[in-house]
């Protein structure tokens, strides 16, 4: 019978069919979209990836030996059996090495989540795909990380996110530099480079001084034709939920209030669903419709 580590109710942790990408994460049962699939205090946080690894050997002993064993048995670039060493000082000098835990934070932290840089046991058993199901967030007010199902997911099927969510504009060619450490991407290069280019043309926009009604028309049609790209490429993030404030706004200069309130109630409706209800953010905004607004 295959092992699996159930992390919650909803997700288990087992090796994935294809045997090439190690440990995933798969859903238990069905998770329908825009479910909180986890929430879990991360381990370590900083502010960057490289802080993190840089300081991950110091912060190690400060922690409880239940993290310490969790934190040991993450992918460290390499696998090896240090479950199977027997307890001892030999399996504790030899997995709290710092050259081991420093690859541990970099093949298992994720930035650009929110604020900093957060390491936590279960996002770290999370797969890359260019066309993900999931959110993943780091909530620093409260500190702690979030998933959330961004489309319906169902029973047995891996949950993945993009290791890219904030770097959405980056081609097909540059995603699969930066996944050179065997994490396969597979995204489209077309609409990718695309999606690339119609956000230059939008920041061109931005950045003209005193742009036109005509200029401004023209940038809307960029702007709806980037969402539409990110639409079929899946890629439901944050940074979706930003262009369709950004096309709220050029609708507002145009003096079409109508269509900028929709377009903002769009954005917090991605926004909600990549990072929650209970998101501070997202709570603000439900203040706000019942008119409890702060002074
Ligand atoms: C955060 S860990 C994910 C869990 C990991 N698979 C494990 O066995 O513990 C990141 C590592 O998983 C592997 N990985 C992630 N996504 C992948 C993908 N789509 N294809 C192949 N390997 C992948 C890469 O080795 C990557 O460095």
């Amino acid at each position: 019978m295959e092992s699996s580590y159930r992390l919650n109710r909803k997700v288990e942790i087992r090796q994935c069919g294809d045997g090439l990408k190690g440990l995933g994460l798969f859903a238990a049962h069905r998770l329908t979209k825009g479910l909180k699939i986890m929430s879990e205090e991360p381990l370590l946080v900083d502010e960057t990836r490289d802080d993190l690894a840089a300081h991950i050997s110091y912060q190690f002993p400060s922690l409880s030996e239940a993290e310490k064993s969790k934190l040991v048995l993450m992918y460290a670039g390499y696998r090896e059996p240090i479950a199977l060493l027997p307890a001892g000082a030999v399996k504790d000098a030899h997995a709290g090495r710092a050259q081991r835990l420093q690859m541990i934070a970099r093949y298992n932290s994720f930035e650009g989540i929110g604020i900093g840089c957060a390491l936590s046991p279960g996002s770290a058993a999370i797969n890359h795909a260019c066309s993900p199901n999931a959110f993943l967030y780091y909530n620093s007010s409260f500190n702690y990380v979030t998933l959330h199902a961004i489309r319906d997911i169902q029973a047995g099927e891996e949950v993945t996110i993009s290791y890219f969510q904030e770097s959405v504009y980056l081609t097909a060619a540059e995603r699969n530099n930066r996944l050179a450490d065997g994490s396969s991407g597979r995204a489209s290069e077309a609409k990718r480079n695309s999606m690339k280019s119609l956000r230059e043309q939008l920041t061109r926009h931005h950045e003209a001084e005193l742009p036109g009604p005509e200029e401004t028309r023209e940038a809307i049609s960029a702007s709806r034709e980037l969402i539409k790209t990110m639409e079929d490429e899946g890629l439901f993030g944050l940074e979706m939920a930003l262009c369709l404030a950004e096309q709220g706004r050029m609708f507002t200069i145009l003096g079409d209030n109508e269509s900028a309130e929709r377009l903002n109630r769009q954005s917090m409706i991605i926004r909600r669903l990549c990072i929650g209800f209970d998101h501070p953010s997202c709570m603000l905004s439900r203040l706000e419709r019942v008119g409890m607004t702060a002074e």
